[in-house]
């Protein structure tokens, strides 16, 4: 694979090819995902639960997201390094740009920050100082708690034109890629269309411009309820190389995601 960058990603959408993202914790992990072909890896708050147990992420640290940042630099190879700000590392202007930085110093290449339009003035801030980023819209799980739980965003038409106004602010702003979660598959295709930059979906149906699912959910490690959009590759798959190769061929092919796994 040659080195992907925002650039290629871009052209990825223009020519309508689909992009495949999994999230990576550990430097075997992201390099085995490299080698399967999967452009972009993301370290995810998403770790908190995966790998830490905690019910939800918002437990895990800067500390914690960039000790895993450094063990995925160290195997991923040519693919793009996406990172998420943590929980409250949105809570001032300053600390934003602080904790930002530090995701780039331990080797990020994107960051993802999670809020609505609101965090158009922090996007801003960061894409001044040459930090790309990335807005996560829809299923926000930092903000779980207020949500009432890890439900579907978008369903009534106000909230969905609120979600596609919230990606065009943000991508004003300055926001390379807009990353949306559990929404219905028409919310996911009208923001496609509607944006020059690349829409990664989970749980967004089959018609973003890339998909993302967390690495354990993929290998079929998940504990508990398993959320609707989760596929487990390992079931078609003689072992995790395998199932890693599959879920990128399938994103790339379009066969993934199914109707059974979108809203
Ligand atoms: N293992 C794992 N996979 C993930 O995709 C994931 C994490 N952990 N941790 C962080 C967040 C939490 N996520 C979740 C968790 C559960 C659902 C879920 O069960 N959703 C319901 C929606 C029901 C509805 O509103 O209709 C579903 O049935 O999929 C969705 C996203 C996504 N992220
Ligand atoms: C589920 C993805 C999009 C994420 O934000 C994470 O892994 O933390
Ligand atoms: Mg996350």
């Amino acid at each position: 694979m040659k080195t992907v960058s925002l650039s290629t990603l871009q052209a990825f959408k223009r020519a309508g090819e689909p992009i495949s993202c999994l999230t990576a914790y550990d430097a075997s992990f992201a390099r085995a995902a490299g080698e399967a072909g999967i452009e972009v890896l993301l370290v995810g708050d998403s770790l908190g639960m995966v790998l830490q147990g905690h019910a939800s992420t918002l437990p895990v640290t800067l500390a914690d997201i960039c000790y895993h940042t450094h063990c995925v630099v160290r195997g991923k190879g040519a693919s793009l390094l996406m990172v998420d700000l943590p929980f409250m590392s949105n809570s001032t202007p300053e600390r934003l740009l602080q904790d930002a930085g530090e995701l780039m110093r331990a080797g990020a290449e994107l960051v993802k920050v999670e809020g609505e339009a609101w965090m158009a003035d922090g996007i801003r801030e960061l894409t001044r100082r040459g930090v790309p980023v990335c807005a996560h819209l829809g299923l926000t799980p930092q903000s779980v708690y207020q949500l009432g739980g890890y439900k579907v965003q978008g369903r009534e038409t106000e909230h969905a034109a609120r979600i596609l106004e919230d990606a065009r602010t943000l991508v004003e702003a300055g926001a390379s890629a807009i990353l949306l979660e559990c929404v219905p598959a028409s919310l996911g295709r009208a923001v496609s269309e509607a944006l020059e930059v690349p829409v990664i979906g989970i749980g967004a149906g089959p018609d973003t411009d890339g998909q993302i699912l967390v690495m354990h959910d993929v290998l079929g490690v998940t504990h508990g309820r398993t959320p609707r959009f989760v596929k487990n590759f390992m079931a078609e798959a003689d072992d995790i190389p395998g199932a890693l190769r599959r879920y990128h061929e399938d994103v790339k092919a379009r066969r993934f995601p199914a109707e059974e796994h979108c809203f």
